[in-house]
């Protein structure tokens, strides 16, 4: 019997489907999603990526990786543009998907249903440990859900969430080190309730 380590149907049967990749930050999202993007490349397949506009950390018309890995995307304001930009298309990578307005979820199911291969990576819960935007629904919609974990920086566990490090309580507030850090389920709420402290004393 061959086995194979990796299931290589996905580049070779041009079946609809939707793949979701999702976790705290520095979980390898980004890397993941570049990766199976790549290799669809590599299988003569016609690929195009979308991330949300607002999202210009690194670069304005590129997914990068907190490790500086990168493919050319294309930067849209909403959902509806991405049905727009693809036609002729046989996979679709959306990262940053939290981003997006709920509409996405339709964009999604209607390019599957159109045969194209769609891979979302993107945040599953905020920094308040809130299931985020379209995410939860992505999740429920896919046909395969990868979760995947960066090392809590406190303990050295799998981190679950991604902490936020400065007072700012707006939903979104883009960043990186200096604003989060992925945090295990037991050093996220020790350092909740060590905020709370802190905040007590000071009023
Ligand atoms: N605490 C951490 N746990 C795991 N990886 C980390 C951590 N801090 C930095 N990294 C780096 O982040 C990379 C993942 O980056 P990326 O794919 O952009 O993540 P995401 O898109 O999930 O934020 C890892 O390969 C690793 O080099
Ligand atoms: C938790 C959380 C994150 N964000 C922002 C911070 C970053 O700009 C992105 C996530 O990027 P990554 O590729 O997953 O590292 O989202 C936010 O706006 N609000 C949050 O609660
Ligand atoms: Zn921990």
């Amino acid at each position: 019997m061959v086995v194979f380590s990796e299931d290589h149907t996905h580049e070779t049967c041009r079946r609809g489907r939707i793949e979701v990749v999702c976790g705290s930050m520095f979980s390898g999202k980004t890397e993941e999603l570049i990766r199976r993007l790549k290799r669809a490349t590599f299988a003569r397949q016609r690929v195009e990526i979308f991330k949300p506009a607002i999202d210009t950390r690194y670069s304005e018309a590129e997914v990068v990786s907190h490790d500086n890995n990168s493919i050319p995307s294309t930067p849209v304001d909403s959902s509806a543009s991405i049905l727009l930009f693809s036609s002729e298309i046989d996979v679709v990578g959306i990262d940053e998907a939290q981003f997006f307005d709920d509409g996405l979820v339709n964009v999604c199911n209607e390019l599957a249903d159109r045969g194209v291969r769609v891979i979302i990576a993107g945040l599953d819960m905020d920094f308040k440990g809130v299931p985020f935007g379209p995410m939860p629904a992505l999740c429920a919609i896919a046909d395969e859900v990868t979760k995947v974990h960066a090392i809590c920086v406190k303990c050295g566990d799998l981190a679950y969430v991604s902490h936020r490090t400065v007072a700012n309580d707006k939903r979104v507030l883009l960043g990186e080190k200096e604003e989060y850090e992925p945090l295990c389920r037991c050093c996220y709420r020790k350092a909740v309730e060590e905020e709370k402290k802190a905040q007590a004393s000071h009023s």
